[in-house]
């Protein structure tokens, strides 16, 4: 996959307008993604190496928000050549881009929204960074789609970026965030524009209602399998 530098926000004259998947930012997504997510390459390999325990020879996952697809040729590499990975995101330039770079059989690359596609027969649906562009009030609704769309003994990984209490922990972790993006090379200027275009866009949830939606959803059970600062991974079962 490309490794175009990430440098949409260090532009002074840049207008603050929200944060969108066009083709400008789907155009540098791995650099951004790598240095904006803290662990994010870790997780995405752990992704595999949980499918390869959780699908089944034959078994077919959900990547939903696929973005470049990163998350999807995590499971490939991992599981054995049977299984299949149906790998859906709404934005055109992200799936443009990964159709143009995978020509995988076991692949299907779908422009669709991940809250209306059928989700059918699942064995594992991924959500990765994906939960938090949804409307709050509609997210449960996805998890209850997702949740019906499991084979008995299916799993959802769920990772998202959370939102930390306003304690003297929470503010620590959120200052480590930035400084973490101060290591990666961004610049103030590209640290608080990106900020700005994400209020409204990225809405976090607390561990707290995640967990409670889970539950709220079906799923008997879930556990935390990774944290990086504020971005948290879950596994929840059927
Ligand atoms: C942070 S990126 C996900 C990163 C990706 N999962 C990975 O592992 O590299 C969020 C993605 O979710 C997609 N997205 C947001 N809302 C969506 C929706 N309702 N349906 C499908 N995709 C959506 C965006 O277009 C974007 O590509
Ligand atoms: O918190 C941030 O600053 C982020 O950049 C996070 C985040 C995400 O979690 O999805 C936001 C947008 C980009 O897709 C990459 C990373």
């Amino acid at each position: 996959m490309n490794t175009e530098p990430d440098n949409l926000f260090d532009s002074a004259a840049a207008p603050v307008r929200p944060f969108r998947f066009d083709a400008e930012v789907a155009r540098v997504f791995p650099d951004m993604v790598r240095r904006s997510v803290p662990g994010y390459a870790e997780m995405v390999e752990f992704t595999g190496l949980l499918a390869r325990r959780l699908v089944p020879a034959d078994g077919v996952c959900y990547d939903l928000g696929c973005s470049l697809g990163a998350v999807t040729e995590a499971i490939v590499r991992q599981t054995p050549a049977s299984v299949r990975v149906i790998a859906v995101d709404n934005a055109p330039a992200m799936i443009a881009k990964l159709c143009a770079s995978s020509h995988d059989d076991r692949i299907t690359p779908i422009c669709a929204d991940a809250e209306t596609i059928p989700i059918h027969n699942a064995a594992l649906v991924v959500l990765n960074l994906t939960l938090q562009f949804i409307a709050p009030e509609r997210r449960l609704a996805l998890l209850e789609r997702i949740h019906a769309g499991l084979i008995p003994n299916g799993a959802l990984i769920l990772v998202e970026k959370i939102a930390l209490p306003n304690d003297r922990g929470g503010q620590l972790l959120t200052e480590l965030h930035t400084d973490f993006k101060r290591a990666q090379g961004y610049s103030e200027l590209a640290i608080s524009g990106k900020r700005a275009a994400l209020e409204q866009v990225l809405i976090p949830d607390s561990i707290a209602v995640h967990e409670v939606r889970l539950s709220a959803a079906g799923f008997t059970g879930f556990t935390r399998w990774y944290q990086s600062l504020n971005f948290i991974a879950w596994m929840a079962w059927k």
